[in-house]
């Protein structure tokens, strides 16, 4: 299976459009040892990629190192168009928003939170309308789904370029899913390239324009949702599946 035209209507234009992420035969890991090797990964405006792959993959270790949090042990990751090594505080200033598990401060409620991360309340209501109710909660009250809302808004409410995601999801009953995932969809229409890390494959790809499947830290397959469908079933027994969850895919 190879990349190929993404078969979401109206996405021919976006792919086109520069990427706004880049690697060229990426490793990247801890100590000496790289976890991930060899990766050629793209994301440009106005696509979502979902990145696959069964568990110690190295799916979080690609996207901190895509993010600015690890350094690359050899290869390159350009970022707008630069190979510099800039760190995530940098990236996030300059566009790129990190969403990993759970990414709230507990302590703080649901306006407070909203405030740290400079978003406007209206702007995150807008979005998600079932945190109003909240908005004077501690933010580790809030339930699974709400908290993920709040971190998603936090960072799409800040029109980011790219979002890179982690596990999104986790956890989650379908309906608040595919809620969030919604969201990233339409954000994703409006310009926004991300890449998310995610366990309900099945749901992801009806999003998706593009996939990557590492597996061992490398990249095994890519190609468009419908094309993984074609073979999903191979691929959900072979490495997907997660012990007990392969029915939420
Ligand atoms: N901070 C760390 N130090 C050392 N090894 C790590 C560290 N983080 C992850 N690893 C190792 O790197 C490998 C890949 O882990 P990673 O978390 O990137 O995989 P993953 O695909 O995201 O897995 P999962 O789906 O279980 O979250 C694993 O073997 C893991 O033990």
């Amino acid at each position: 299976m190879s990349t190929s035209a993404p078969d979401r209507p109206g996405s021919a234009a976006e792919a086109s459009a520069e990427p706004l992420i880049a690697t060229r035969g990426l490793s990247a890991g801890y100590g000496t040892q790289p976890v991930v090797r060899d990766l050629d990964i793209e994301v440009r405006p106005g696509e979502v990629v979902a990145l696959l792959g069964p568990n110690g993959a190295g799916k979080t270790t690609t996207l901190r190192v895509l993010a600015g949090d690890l350094a690359p042990m050899s290869g390159e990751v350009r970022w707008l168009g630069g190979a510099g090594r800039a760190p995530l505080h940098r990236r996030a200033r300059q566009g790129l928003a990190y969403v990993g598990e759970r990414a709230v401060f507990t302590r703080l409620d649901v306006a407070e939170n909203l405030r740290v991360g400079r978003v406007e309340t209206a702007r995150a209501l807008e979005l998600f309308p079932e945190l109003e109710k909240r908005l004077r909660t501690g933010a580790g009250m809030l339930s699974g789904g709400e908290q993920q809302m709040l971190s998603l808004a936090r960072a799409l409410c800040r029109s980011p370029r790219l979002l890179l995601a982690d596990e999104l999801s986790l956890g989650l009953a379908p309906l608040v899913v595919e809620r969030l995932l919604r969201a990233v969809r339409e954000a994703a229409d409006r310009g926004l390239g991300a890449l998310l890390v995610e366990q309900h494959v099945r749901k992801v790809l009806d999003i998706a324009d593009r996939v990557y499947v590492l597996r061992r830290g490398r990249i095994e397959m890519t190609g468009t949702p419908r094309e993984l469908r074609e073979n999903l079933d191979a691929v959900e027994s072979s490495y997907l599946a997660r012990p007990g969850t392969a029915a939420s895919m």
